[in-house]
């Protein structure tokens, strides 16, 4: 048996796509293990399932390299709108995708017919500490709020984008041993669902830097559901402005979030790589 695929990225953070309108895929979570191997398969930070849906013009559905499945993947949406529109699964600049975490409004920018960018309406942060979920006694939000993580201090701000993020503020991303600290995180019982760690740099109030330990796929060159939460943690933490475009500088391109008091709206790339083929023996 032959299962096609798209090979796509956002930013760097790059998933292996598959038309579930054409095929269908039994076990998505192992075929995620396999194929997203860097070494021993397509390699991927991920799979991502382009299925059909009653409620929008398509649902979208995530797999981490873990095999654990994402309620939400800021970069992995934009490029579900270039495959939809570029494929004809539907011919207009203005699409809807169902995801386990609601469904979403995209804006395609298009030059000649060539999607540049997507907006994505990605719906509003949620701060109660239950709905991220964060196990705390704490019905506020938590806003560079203190803890200890194996006996080290850090200032956290968590906000949830449909999925977990906990926000770091720091003087310099770079220096930060994310393969050591992202783990203690990603299992820390504070955590129920696991979490998504970011480290923020402020350059100023409209540019943010980010580096990203993504539970369930490690760090990543980018994160669309994370620069949101860095933004909104941002704006928390009196660094940036509400209603404003700033700038998120990650590792494999920029994104521009916009916090206003009913949503957050991401703009960025989406592009493709290139179409394979898995042949099973
Ligand atoms: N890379 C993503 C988020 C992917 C899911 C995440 N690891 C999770 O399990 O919550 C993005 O661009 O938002």
């Amino acid at each position: 048996m032959n299962l096609p695929f798209t090979k796509m990225h956002g930013c760097g953070n790059d998933y292996i796509y598959i038309n579930c309108f054409e095929h269908s895929v039994e076990n998505p979570e192992e075929l995620s293990r396999v194929i997203s191997d860097r070494h021993f398969g397509i390699g991927g930070d991920g799979i991502v399932l382009i299925c059909p849906s009653n409620v929008a013009d398509a649902k979208m559905r995530m797999f981490n390299i873990d095999g654990s499945e994402g309620k939400m993947c800021g970069n992995a949406i934009r490029c579900v709108a270039k495959y939809v529109y570029d494929n004809n699964i539907a011919t207009k600049e203005t699409l809807q995708i169902d995801t386990l975490s609601g469904i979403k409004t995209i804006e395609l920018q298009t030059t000649n017919g060539q999607m540049t960018s997507a907006t994505v309406d990605m719906g509003k942060a949620i701060l109660e500490p239950m709905n991220i979920p964060v196990n705390i006694q704490e019905n506020a939000p938590l806003i560079n709020f203190p803890i200890l993580i194996e006996d080290e201090p850090y200032s956290i701000t968590t906000v949830s984008m449909g999925n977990p993020h906990c926000v770091i503020f720091c003087e310099d991303v770079h220096s930060i041993d994310l393969a050591k600290i992202g783990p203690k995180f990603e299992s820390h019982p504070m955590f129920p669902e696991s979490v998504n760690t970011e480290f923020i740099q402020v350059e100023d109030r409209n540019t943010i830097r980010m580096r990203v330990w993504e539970r369930g796929s490690g760090e990543t060159l980018a994160c669309g559901t994370g620069a949101c939460a860095a933004v909104v943690a941002a704006v928390l933490n009196g660094h940036c402005d509400k209603n404003t475009d700033v700038v998120v500088k990650l590792l494999g391109g920029d994104l521009i979030i916009r916090y206003t008091d009913d949503t957050v709206f991401m703009t960025g790339p989406a592009t493709k790589v290139f179409d394979g083929e898995i042949s099973f023996t």
